[in-house]
């Protein structure tokens, strides 16, 4: 998913050529002549030239039969390895006929000669040990496209095929492919050389080690911010969250197979296969490029080989691609070199649209909320326990409900069975064992339930009681800022009715104080008078005995009375000095109740404090225990429903009982007369075996028995026949005198008969007459009575 990224920059694929030198199968076969005429690397022109046909193309870059591999490295495959590290995807292919040194220049050997691919793992690794701000992820993989299917090169034997599949979000990903996880080049290389070895490849008369099919090495780097201790500490400190982000590109390193004319490599039999596989694949590949090419919005068949499928990204996609075109150096494979040379001049023209691939690091996101999680739940982590415990017990009982369902259907099963075959088969014990398995489940459920019941219940009386304790404590609280307030309230009131008496004494003594220095200006205004009287009196009367006697009383009088005011005074004095300790003891005493005060209201202030950290408490405590009484809720529901569903089993499991009891009661009525059927048959072959053997025996008694029995019948027929004959001759000798008996009596009958004839017609004249004779009788009757 891209969930964020630069804007994505059109970028051109890279081509690169690369020449081979020439090599003693070439110069045997060939010769020395080349069909290289011209290379400038440094503006990328290559001519080719056979006679007059001259052929000129421009590329990225050219490397002669002299570059060396690390050259190549660093110019085709570099700049796309530090992209990869960076974080986008990219692509390094070969391109070539076959034997021009595409699997040289990706693989290479040891050393020096090392190619693209190992190179490429070790500029990773090198960077990720210089790196100290970021971690990273490194897995590889390793396939081969060979005749059209995907093969891991790392694990040939996975039973899972390797599929080319698209995401929405993730673009194209490989299902099936194995990523091994890598910590150094050595284990790139490792897997490289194990995959390499996996590979198919043949003798052909271009190569001695022909590569026949594609292969793609990939390395996979997950990139995410490293952070310290201290700097997770500052983080923290500033309220800041440690970025989450992390890059995910892959770097795919492709050795194709080469082209070839199988005109010219004689290639024959399952080679020949091989080399049009490649062709077909090399041939999909070069339409792809020249669609893209086109940017016309063309279509680009992408699906017309598993190849191009696999390259989607790489060639018009998010991936920054280096192509390397290799040819030989050889005039004889002119023709080949330009075709080569023109599908790297088509693929200049095509264009990607790399972007960083900056994902959420939904794992270490998901670490922190769930450490956070943790912390927040650390008071409910039993709880959570519990409910984990629960939640695996409850899929337990499931899985276990599921297994007696699966027991049940096939249970079911032998039951249609038995119905089908109709068998006889002696299932009580079976039976029996499945209930006492069933009751033995229903009452371990039963048990299982009554027990998680009995616990939520304690919980919840657990979580009431702390509740209430809690309500109690608040009430208790609330009781004591209560009376705090009201003694606070009566000190004060009682501090303001000690002022205002205090403030009606001082009026009170102001007052008494200004009334006696009224009376004793009176009294010094009277005595001033007096004395003024006094004096006058003297001087007019000239002082006599009495008037000095009068003077002297008054003066004693004065003395007295001034004595006395000043006792008052004293006493005023004295009495003001009680006020004034009073009122100093008052006021010490409304500065302690001031500070009671203050230390009242502070400790209101904590009160309050707690109280509404309480109030806070208990709302998370009921929030809590309303979440455990809905979480206890949902699990008595689920208990319910589970039991529900297990009574409808049970039910069920009866219903299925109950029909396999009939169908036993069917099937032993059905037993029982098939025993009677097969009991009567017995009998009855019994019988008839017996009857047959009787008649057999019969028959042999008779067969034995008819022999004498003719005898004897032929015996006694020859003497009845002789006694027939004389009876016979007696019976015709009766017979004669009984037919003459019987004339005599037929004529004697026939006599009677007359006779009787005559008896019946006089009978008759006899009965005429008697009748006309009682008629006239009758009528002589009735003449007499009427007379
Ligand atoms: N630049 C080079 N320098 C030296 N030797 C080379 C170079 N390129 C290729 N070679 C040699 O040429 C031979 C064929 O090369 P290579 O196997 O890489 O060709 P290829 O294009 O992969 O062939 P194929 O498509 O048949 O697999 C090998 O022996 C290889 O070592």
């Amino acid at each position: 998913m891209q969930e964020e990224g630069k804007k994505a920059k059109v970028e051109r694929v890279m081509v690169h050529v690369r020449i081979r030198p020439f090599n003693d199968e070439d110069i045997s076969r060939y010769g020395r002549e080349t069909s290289v005429e011209f290379t400038d690397d440094s503006r990328g022109t290559l001519i080719l030239r056979k006679e007059y046909d001259k052929k000129s193309f421009n590329f990225d870059s050219v490397f002669d039969a002299t570059s060396r591999q690390d050259d190549v490295f660093n110019r085709v495959a570099e700049p796309v390895v530090s992209s990869v590290i960076e974080g986008y995807n990219g692509t390094i292919f070969s391109y070539g006929q076959t034997g021009t040194g595409k699997t040289f220049t990706m693989i290479g050997s040891s050393g020096e000669l090392q190619g693209i691919i190992p190179r490429s793992a070790q500029q990773i690794f090198e960077y990720i040990q210089s790196c100290h701000t970021h971690g990273f992820t490194i897995t590889v993989g390793f396939l081969q496209i060979y005749m059209e299917m995907l093969q891991d090169l790392i694990n040939p034997n996975a039973d899972k095929p390797i599929r080319i599949r698209e995401d929405p979000e993730e673009g194209l990903y490989l299902s099936g492919i194995t990523w091994t996880p890598v910590s150094s080049v050595r284990d790139c290389m490792e897997l490289m050389n194990q995959g390499d070895k996996n590979r198919n490849t043949a003798f052909t008369s271009m190569n001695s080690h022909s590569s026949r099919s594609h292969a793609v090495y990939m390395i996979k780097i997950e990139k995410r911010v490293k952070y310290s201790g201290e700097q997770l500490e500052e983080l923290e400190k500033r309220g800041e969250k440690p970025d989450q982000s992390m890059t995910k590109s892959t770097l795919y390193l492709v050795d194709l197979a080469g082209s070839e004319r199988v005109s010219k490599s004689k290639a024959a039999g399952s080679r020949l296969d091989e080399a049009k596989n490649i062709n077909l694949a090399l041939l999909a590949l070069g339409n792809c490029i020249q669609a893209l090419a086109d940017k016309k919005g063309k279509y680009v068949p992408f699906r017309d080989s598993k190849l191009t499928r696999l390259l989607e990204d790489s060639l018009g996609g998010n991936s920054k691609t280096s192509l390397v075109v290799t040819i030989g150096p050889s005039l004889a494979h002119f023709q080949e070199s330009v075709s080569s040379l023109q599908f790297g001049s088509r693929a200049m023209k095509v264009e990607n649209r790399p972007e960083l691939n900056i994902k959420v690091d939904y794992k270490a996101l998901c670490a922190q909320l769930q450490a956070e999680l943790d912390r927040i739940n650390d008071g409910n982590s039993m709880w959570i326990i519990e409910k984990a415990q629960l939640t695996e017990r409850i899929n337990k009982l499931v899985s276990e409900l599921e297994c007696a369902n699966d027991d049940k259907a096939e249970l079911a099963i032998t039951i249609e069975e038995l119905k089908a075959k109709g068998k006889d088969i002696n299932i009580s014990a079976f039976e029996q064992l499945h209930k006492e398995e069933i009751s033995k489940l229903k009452a371990y459920y039963t048990e299982e339930i009554r027990k998680k019941e009995t616990d939520h219940k304690k919980q919840l009386d657990d979580y009431d009681k702390i509740v209430s304790e809690l309500e109690v404590n608040n009430q208790h609280l609330k009781m004591q800022i209560l009376d705090y307030e009201n003694k606070n309230t009566n000190a004060k009131h009682e501090l303001k009715k000690a002022r205002e008496q205090l403030e009606q004494e001082r009026n009170d003594r102001q007052i008494r104080i200004s009334q006696m220095n009224a009376e004793i200006e009176d009294l010094q205004r009277a005595l001033t008078a007096e004395k003024a009287k006094n004096e006058k009196e003297m001087l007019v009367c000239n002082l006599d005995e009495k008037s000095i006697e009068t003077y002297s009383k008054y003066e004693q009088m004065i003395r007295k009375d001034e004595e006395n005011f000043r006792r008052t005074i004293e006493e005023y004095e004295t009495e003001n000095n009680i006020v004034r300790g009073n009122l100093a003891a008052l006021s010490i005493e409304r500065d302690k109740l001031i500070a009671e005060k203050t230390s009242l209201l502070n400790k209101l202030g904590t009160l309050t404090k707690k109280a509404s950290h309480i109030a806070k408490e208990s709302v998370r405590i009921r929030g809590e225990t309303e979440n455990h009484s809905q979480e206890f809720k949902i699990l008595k529901d689920n208990n319910t429903y589970l039991q529900n569903r297990y009574n409808d089993l049970l039910a069920k499991y009866d219903e299925v009982i109950e029909e396999k009891d009939s169908l036993l009661n069917n099937i032993k009525i059905l037993s029982k007369i098939h025993q009677e059927f097969i009991n009567n048959e017995k009998t009855k072959t019994a019988q008839l075996k017996f009857i047959t053997e009787e008649v057999y025996m019969t028959m042999k008694n008779m067969q034995r028995m008819s022999i004498r029995f003719q005898e004897k019948l032929l015996y006694f027929l020859t003497q009845k026949a002789q006694h027939i004959t004389g009876v016979k001759k007696d019976v015709i000798k009766s017979l004669g005198s009984l037919k003459e008996k019987m004339n005599i009596m037929q004529e004697n009958m026939m006599k009677s008969n007359d006779m009787c004839e005559t008896y019946r017609l006089s009978y008759e004249e006899l009965k005429k007459e008697l009748d006309e004779t009682k008629k006239r009788l009758k009528k002589h009757e009735d003449a007499c009575k009427k007379n």
